[in-house]
This record gives structure tokens, C-alpha cells and sequence, in this order.
């Protein structure tokens, strides 16, 4: 029989008390993680350790109990492993080399060449599942290939995306090509992570909300759907959650188009209009605005409360809308999940 939590919820069962995880819960608000990252060095220093990045793992599992523990790595791994340049700038965020044209997709490497870089990672996945408590679930990703895109694009963060999206009007051939070399990479990391013990996968998209009409459909749903496609022909007994972060309305579509046994909702998503439009498509993930991890107090309990209460009629896994912020405080998410599990 199956007992974890979390592939109850993502089996669509509706529990008495949602299974609960966040999103960045390892992470440099806890003081735990900020000591092992200095030992390791820098960040990527860290993701490339499999003790270390399991040790990171493991910190809020003990600390908190969370239902799921999600590997410790970054959605920029797989760029690099297809030849970018990254590197990360203390107080900035990520750099790559850019790509800014069809010789620049040429010259990736070919996307079966990826575990040759990203074998530590799947390192780490086998420590986990050696060492995680036994109720764990132990969650796999990689970042949507849209999301990944405009990173190797700009080779930063974007406010808007906006190099990608010039890019993908100038030569929309040569945009299609590039997303298509991070598909069949994302399909092989995902699948070896799986291998290694990977219980779950979770595609983060974060810019997806970027995409508009048919660029959504090419971009956002269909890479989404293929890469869930070629793994549930592989490992058709492993739950994926995919976060088309603000998609608004068209999450209905993409939690129904894709395949994804459960979709991640930003905190933009009103949980009552998710309840009764998404939630009955299947399992939904959120929504609690991170922001409540840093302000605390009466409200964090009541909307934390609300959030719980309004997905309670169907298969809902407890998270935030996005990542906890590097200010939070982590006394208010033990209040966070003593809230949930009081309801
Ligand atoms: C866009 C994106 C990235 N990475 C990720 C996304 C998608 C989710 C989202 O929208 O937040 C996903 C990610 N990044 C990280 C994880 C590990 C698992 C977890 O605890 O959630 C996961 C799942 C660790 C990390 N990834 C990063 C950190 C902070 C690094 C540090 O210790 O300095 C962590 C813990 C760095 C990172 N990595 C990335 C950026 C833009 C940054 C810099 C911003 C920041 O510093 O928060 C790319």
C-alpha cells in the first residue's frame, strides 16, 4: 500500500491534511544552510558535492519534517551541461555565455553528452534515497525549457525575457531548434535522476506567464508535454508537477493538455477560482505568497488556513506560490505547517 503523502495527493486522493513541502526550502534563510555553503565554497561548488548538496537536502526535512524533500542542484545545470559557460555573481544571481543565434544553438553539445557533467547530480538523488526518513518523497526537477531558455539567452535573469522573445521573432526555426536541444536533455537528466531514486519530477517554469496565445502552446505546453510524454513511456509510475508559473487562466489548459499529474500554482492564482476550475482537472500544488514567510503573525495563519480549507474538497499538496525568500524567518514556517496540520 501506498503511505507517503505526497503520491496519495499526486494518486489524486483527497487527504485530511495536505502533504507539505516549499519551494527553495533549502535555502540560505536557514542558518545550517549558509554554514555547509561555505564550506562547500560557492553555490555551484555545492550542487556539484553529493554529500554536501544531500547534506543541504536533508537540513529542513529535520528541522521542519516536510512531507517531500526536493534535490538540492539548480535549472541552469543543464546549460551547462550543453556547453554554456555559468557562473554565479554573490548578490546578483546567475551569468551564462549567451546565445544569440543558429550558430550558437549549433555549436551546443548534443544533449545525450549532459550526464557526463551532471553525474554528481544523480550522486546526490542515490544518497537521498539511502537516507531520506522512510515518509519522505524524494523530488527530482529541471527547469522548463522556455524557463531555461531565456537564461542561455540573455545569460542572466531578464525583468521581462525580452532577449528570448527578440530572438524567437527574429528566427523562430533556430528558437525552436534551441528548445528542442533543452527538451531531449531535460528528457534524459529527468530520466537518469529517476533511475537514481527520484520518487517524483517537478518542471519549473517560472516565465512561462511571459508566453501569450500561440507562443504559450509552443513554448510553455507543448515542450512541457513532450518531455512528460517520453518519461511516463519510461517510468510510467512516477508522478510529475508542473509549474507553468503565472499562466493565470491557461492553467486549466496546460494542467489538462500536459499530462502533468499535478500542477504548481503561483501565489497570482486566486485559490477559490483554482479550487473550482483547476483542482477538478486533478491534483494542484500552493499557493501561500512566500512573502508570509518574512511577515508572520495572524495573517500567515489565517491565509495559510484559507489555502488549506479551500483545496480541502480534492487532491491538494501544501506549498508556497514561489521560492522562500533568503529574509525569512524560519519560525514563521514551522507556524506555517503547525497551521495546515491544524485545520
Ligand atoms: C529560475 C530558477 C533558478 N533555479 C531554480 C529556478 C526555478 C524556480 C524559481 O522560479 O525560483 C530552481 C531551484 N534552485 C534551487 C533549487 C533547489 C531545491 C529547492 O530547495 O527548492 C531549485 C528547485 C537552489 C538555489 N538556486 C540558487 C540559490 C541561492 C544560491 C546561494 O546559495 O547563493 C539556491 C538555494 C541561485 C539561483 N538559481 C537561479 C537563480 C535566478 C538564482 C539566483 C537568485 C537567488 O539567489 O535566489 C535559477
Amino acid at each position: 500500500m501506498m503511505t507517503k503523502l505526497l503520491l496519495r495527493a499526486l494518486a489524486g486522493e483527497t487527504l485530511p491534511t495536505p502533504p507539505i513541502w516549499m519551494m527553495r526550502q533549502a535555502g540560505r534563510y536557514l542558518p545550517e544552510y549558509r554554514a555547509t555553503r561555505a564550506k562547500a565554497g560557492d553555490f555551484l561548488s555545492l550542487c556539484y558535492n553529493p554529500e554536501l548538496a544531500a547534506e543541504v537536502t536533508l537540513q529542513p526535512i529535520r528541522r521542519f519534517g516536510f512531507d517531500a524533500a526536493i534535490l538540492f542542484a539548480d535549472i541552469l545545470l543543464v546549460p551547462q551541461a550543453l556547453g554554456a559557460d555559468l557562473w554565479f555573481v554573490t548578490g546578483e544571481g546567475p551569468r551564462l555565455s549567451t546565445i544569440t543565434d543558429a550558430a550558437g544553438v549549433d555549436a551546443l553539445k548534443p544533449a545525450e553528452t549532459v550526464h557526463e557533467t551532471l553525474a554528481p547530480i544523480y550522486e546526490t538523488v542515490r544518497i537521498l534515497s539511502r537516507e531520506l526518513p522512510r515518509d519522505t518523497t524524494l523530488i527530482g526537477f529541471a527547469g522548463a525549457p522556455w524557463t531555461v531558455a531565456t537564461y542561455m539567452v540573455a545569460g542572466r535573469g531578464t525583468p521581462d525575457q525580452g532577449p528570448a522573445h527578440a530572438f524567437k521573432d527574429a528566427d523562430r526555426a533556430a528558437f525552436t531548434a534551441l528548445i528542442q536541444r533543452i527538451t531531449e536533455a531535460t528528457i534524459l537528466y529527468l530520466s537518469a535522476q529517476i533511475d537514481a531514486g527520484a520518487e517524483v519530477v517537478k518542471l519549473f517554469d517560472s516565465w512561462a506567464g511571459s508566453l501569450k496565445g500561440q507562443d504559450f502552446d509552443d513554448f510553455a505546453l507543448a515542450p512541457t508535454a513532450q518531455i512528460i510524454a517520453a518519461l511516463k513511456e519510461r517510468h510510467p509510475e512516477v508522478p510529475i508537477i508542473a509549474f507553468p508559473r503565472q499562466a493565470g487562466e491557461r492553467y486549466i489548459e496546460f494542467a489538462k493538455a500536459t499530462g502533468a499529474d499535478a500542477v504548481a500554482l503561483d501565489n497570482s492564482v486566486d485559490a477559490d477560482w483554482a479550487a473550482a476550475h483547476v483542482q477538478p482537472g486533478g491534483c494542484v500544488q500552493g499557493n501561500l505568497d512566500p512573502r508570509h514567510m518574512v511577515t508572520g503573525g495572524d495573517d500567515l495563519v489565517r491565509e495559510a488556513q484559507h489555502i488549506t480549507r479551500t483545496f480541502a474538497k480534492g487532491p491538494h499538496i501544501f506549498n508556497l506560490g514561489h521560492g522562500i525568500t533568503p529574509d525569512a524567518d524560519p519560525d514563521n514556517v514551522a507556524r506555517m505547517i503547525d497551521a495546515v496540520r491544524s485545520v
